[in-house]
């Protein structure tokens, strides 16, 4: 019998592997399960783990050095910002929004929603922006929600006669906008601070984080998404307890629970953000973007159809037969689509 080349025996090896990977419990994706795979595996006399093979032998590690953020000190009328921290990357699609009151644990005035409106407009229209991190100032607070000392009869009010709800416009702008935006949290992530987070794509919470409504408490409830996305998040059972109770919750909980996607020590929140807006940024912008709408599609009703429906129109302009159409019309002629397949 001829001899094995050393690809046929890797070839092997990678069979083996992923047979042993299959006779595990489907639990095995965890951590400690596929220590134990890589046991079983080495124990054949094979190295394995579910990052051996040539999916990571491509797409490998993304780099994991600290970003170099450049500030944004204002917006697009030039009024400096004061309540919130704007930052891009330097030559990387990541930008960063960070509350930044946190004397006051970062809770939000209509001020600061007008604020943080305008970054993530600008976010959004930015094409080097490819994923935008939400975070609080400091490590006590991501945000506690609206400020309770500017309530007034028709919501918050600051520097204007009468209240807003404006929080409510942002919650709709991050869930409309074609890109992920990553809620970075540590410490308290209460009120409309704990809506922000679930109403953002992703969360990635240090171990400090505490996540709850106080809304019942304070005179005050979410009837939007603040009910409506926890309910998807957690189910309609934990939602009624964490707002009926107006418990808090410890990071590794609100993990459990399916609140948080990761918990990290304190000091690596940043670095794990980081790794996880990079790992986002290899893959394609237009997959990602049609992923958002169509994970929002059914829950949002017409508007998540109305982003899913623009997100295929705007597919089929850069197609020959998109322009066909468009050629004809500008040339005066009747367009011929008769080249473009039927498919099945
Ligand atoms: C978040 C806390 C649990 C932190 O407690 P801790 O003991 O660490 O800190 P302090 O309590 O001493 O706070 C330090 C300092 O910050 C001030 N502060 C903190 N949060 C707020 C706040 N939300 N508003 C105003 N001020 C705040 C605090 O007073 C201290 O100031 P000093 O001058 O005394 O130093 C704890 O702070 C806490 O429980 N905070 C309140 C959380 C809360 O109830 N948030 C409001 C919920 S309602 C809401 O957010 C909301 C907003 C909307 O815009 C809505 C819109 C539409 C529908 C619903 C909405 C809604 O529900």
């Amino acid at each position: 019998m001829s001899r094995m080349s050393e690809k046929d025996l890797n070839t092997l090896r990678r069979r083996v592997a992923s047979v042993a990977n299959h006779l595990l419990p489907a639990s095995s994706s965890s951590s400690s399960s596929s220590s134990s795979a890589q046991h079983v595996v080495s124990s054949i006399g094979c190295s394995s783990s579910i990052n051996d093979n040539n999916y990571h032998r491509v797409h490998g590690q993304v780099p994991t050095h600290e970003p170099l953020w450049r500030l944004i000190p204002s917006d697009e009328n030039g009024k400096d910002f004061t309540d919130i921290i704007y930052q891009k990357a330097v030559a990387e699609p990541i930008a960063k929004i960070t509350i930044n009151r946190p004397d006051r644990r970062n809770a939000f005035r209509p001020h600061t929603i007008k604020e943080l409106i305008r970054a993530f407009n600008d976010a959004r229209d930015d094409g080097s922006v490819g994923v935008i991190i939400l975070t609080g100032k400091g490590t006590k607070a991501f945000c506690s929600g609206g400020d309770q000392a500017l309530r007034s009869k028709d919501g918050y009010a600051d520097f204007e006669s009468f209240g807003r709800l404006n929080v409510l416009d942002l919650q709709v702008q991050i869930r409309r906008l074609p890109k992920p935006v990553i809620a970075m949290v540590a410490g308290y992530a209460v009120g409309g601070g704990h809506i922000l987070h679930m109403v953002c794509d992703l969360t990635i919470a240090a171990e400090n984080a505490i996540f709850g409504q106080t809304g019942p408490k304070v005179g005050s409830f979410d009837a939007g998404y603040g009910s409506s996305i926890m309910s998807r998040l957690v189910g309609p059972k934990k939602a009624r307890e964490m707002w009926f109770l107006t418990r808090f919750y410890t990071a590794s909980e609100a993990e459990k629970m399916g609140l948080v996607n990761t918990v990290v020590p304190l000091d690596k929140l940043e670095p794990e953000t980081i790794k996880w807006c990079r790992e986002i940024l290899r893959n394609s912008p237009t997959a990602i973007r049609v992923l958002k709408s169509a994970l929002n599609a059914v829950d949002d009703g017409h508007a998540g159809l109305q982003g899913l429906g623009g997100d295929a129109t705007l597919l089929f302009y850069g197609t020959e037969e998109g322009s066909e159409g468009k050629n004809a019309y500008n040339e005066r002629r009747r367009p011929d689509f008769s080249k473009f397949p039927r498919l099945p």
